[in-house]
C-alpha cells in the first residue's frame, strides 16, 4: 500500500501571536512545494490563530496533547471535542515531554489516543526510548512494551485511524539524530508489531522520526522504506527549515 509522507512541526511551548502568525504566514506562502502533507501542532492557546490562517489551506493543524477524559470536572484539561471545535485533525499523545515531566504511563497515553479517535481526530502517538535504555539494549522492548499498550486500548481498528511517532529521546533537541539505519530499525519493528495484530493496517500506518530533524538530514531519514515523514521541532520554528524538510520528503 502506497502511504503518503507528513511532515508535522512540534512547536512545543515557544511563540506569541505576532511570531506564531509570522511562522503560519511563512509556512503558508512556501507550502505549494511541499511533497508531504504539512501540519503544525501549536500551543492550545493559538489554535484559533493557526484555524484562521491556515483554513482554506493544505496545511493541517493540531494541538500538542489531550485530555484522556472526554468532559467533565478536570482542572486545566482540554478535550479532544474541543480540539475538534477548533478545526484539528492532528493531536500528539505520548510526547516523551509529556511522559518525562507529567508522569503519563503507556495506560495514559493509549486512553488518550482512545479520546481522540473517539472525537474524530487523528492522534499522533509517541513512542522512544532514552539514552540508558539505548545502551542498555533494551530499545525494542522499550518500543513494544509502549506500543502494546496502545493496541491493547485502540486494537488494530484504532491504529488505522492514527499516526505513530518514533522519537529517540536521546535525539530530541540534543543535535544528535538517530542515523537513517538506526531510525529504520525501530520503524521496521513497529510496523512489524502492528503487523501482528493486522497486515493491511500496518502496511497502511504512518510512521514519522522525530529527534533532531533537519533540512540536512531529512532526505536521508525519510528516504528510509519505513519512516513516512517527521515529527520536527526546533527546525518546525523557522520555515525556511520546515519548508526545506517538507521538500525533501
Ligand atoms: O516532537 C518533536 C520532537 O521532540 C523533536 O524535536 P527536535 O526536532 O527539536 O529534536
Amino acid at each position: 500500500m502506497a502511504r503518503t509522507k507528513l511532515v508535522a512541526g512540534n512547536w512545543k511551548m515557544h511563540g506569541d501571536s505576532a511570531a506564531n502568525q509570522a511562522l503560519l504566514d511563512g509556512i503558508k506562502a512556501g507550502a505549494a512545494a511541499s511533497k508531504a502533507t504539512l501540519a503544525v501542532c501549536v500551543p492550545f492557546p493559538y489554535l484559533a490563530q493557526a484555524r484562521a490562517a491556515l483554513s482554506g489551506t493544505t496545511i493541517a493543524w493540531g494541538a500538542q496533547d489531550v485530555s484522556r477524559h472526554a468532559q467533565g470536572a478536570y482542572t486545566g484539561e482540554v478535550g479532544a471535542a474541543m480540539l475538534n471545535d477548533f478545526g484539528c485533525r492532528y493531536a500528539i499523545v505520548g510526547h516523551s515531554e509529556r511522559r518525562s515531566y507529567h508522569g503519563e504511563t503507556d495506560e495514559v497515553v493509549a486512553a488518550k489516543s482512545d479520546a481522540a479517535i473517539k472525537a474524530g481526530l487523528i492522534p499522533i502517538i509517541c513512542v522512544g526510548e532514552t539514552l540508558a535504555e539505548r545502551e542498555g539494549n533494551i530499545t525494542g522492548q522499550v518500543i513494544t512494551r509502549q506500543l502494546d499498550a496502545v493496541i491493547a486500548c485502540i486494537g488494530a481498528a484504532g491504529l488505522a485511524k492514527s499516526v505513530v511517532a518514533y522519537e529517540p529521546v536521546w535525539a530530541i533537541g540534543t543535535g544528535k539524530t538517530a542515523s537513517p539505519e538506526q531510525a529504520q530499525e525501530v520503524h521496521a519493528l513497529i510496523r512489524a508489531r502492528v503487523a501482528a495484530v493486522d497486515a493491511n493496517v500496518a502496511a497502511g500506518l504512518q510512521i514519522l522520526y522525530g529527534g533532531s530533524m533537519k533540512p540536512n538530514n531529512a532526505k536521508e531519514l525519510m528516504a528510509q522504506p519505513d519512516i513516512d515523514g517527521g515529527l520536527i521541532g526546533g527546525a518546525a520554528l523557522v520555515p525556511a527549515d520546515f519548508l526545506a524538510i517538507g521538500a525533501a520528503a
